[in-house]
């Protein structure tokens, strides 16, 4: 019913495949489905929006994909592996080297300042590299025009700004897959243009995925294939 096909079943180049997912909260004695049997696929280098109203269940979508939130039922596998069969320490290691996420409300720590938020996922990696990771932060600060707001704690920047350091960390540990939930929800628009031409030029530059949801068509049609979520199913 809102099956994407590409490739071959169960293996194919897809870089991400869900496999029937479901998603169900209890509130209660009600049951609330908010993703119902939800398949899709994207390749290597491929910009996907997933889009929807308001409590469509685009986070917890997102949410599942990145395996930070496990389904009801069905499967997600990156490069084949299911990551709801892999070891804690193995989703960490995938969580780290392969994913990067920009939470809708940031998740950036108060205490630190921008520069040490973005290298943060370095310290995740089996071999961290604080030397390198310091000098790809003040890069990729600069390239979402934060480069005076290095030294600034969280709490010092503006909801757009914070996006951007958000946006900057997520790309740190230069992962296969950039997952967004709503990454262009405080910006204006024309910061906004810039951090989707950020995020698809390295998509694109380095055959990285983009997986973004948003509620907004405008910054859906940046991607390259659009995907709409409404009554629990992918449809489009
Ligand atoms: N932990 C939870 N317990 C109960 N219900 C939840 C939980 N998380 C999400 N929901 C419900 O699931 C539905 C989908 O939420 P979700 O945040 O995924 O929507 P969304 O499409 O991202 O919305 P928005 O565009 O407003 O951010 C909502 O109705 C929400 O209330």
């Amino acid at each position: 019913m809102n099956e994407t096909r590409q490739g071959t079943p169960g293996h194919g180049d897809a870089v991400l495949r869900a496999e029937g997912l479901s998603r169900l909260f209890r509130a209660g004695s009600r049951t609330l489905t908010v993703l119902d049997g939800v398949s899709l696929s994207v390749q290597a280098g491929e910009s996907l929006a997933i889009t929807g109203a308001s409590g469509a269940g685009k986070s917890t979508l997102l949410y599942l994909l990145g395996g930070l939130d496990t389904p009801s039922s069905g499967r997600v596998l990156f490069r084949g592996a299911e990551i709801g069969a892999l070891s804690a320490a193995r989703r960490a290691r995938f969580r780290a080297r392969s994913l990067g996420f920009v939470f809708q409300s940031y998740h950036l720590l108060p205490e630190m300042n921008v520069l040490e938020n973005c290298m943060l996922p370095d310290l995740a990696l089996e071999r961290p590299d604080p030397a390198r990771a310091r000098e790809r932060a003040a890069e990729l600060l600069e390239r979402v025009g934060l480069q005076d707001r290095m030294d600034h704690r969280p709490a010092e920047l503006s909801g757009g700004e914070r996006q951007r350091a958000a946006v900057a960390r997520a790309l740190i540990n230069e992962p296969d897959i950039l997952m967004a939930d709503e990454p262009t929800g405080n910006l204006d628009s024309g910061a906004g243009r810039r951090v989707l031409d950020l995020l698809l030029q390295l998509a694109e530059e380095r055959n990285r995925t983009l997986l973004l949801v948003t509620h907004d068509p405008a910054v859906a049609a940046y991607c390259g294939r659009k995907r709409v979520l409404k009554d629990g199913v992918l449809e489009g």
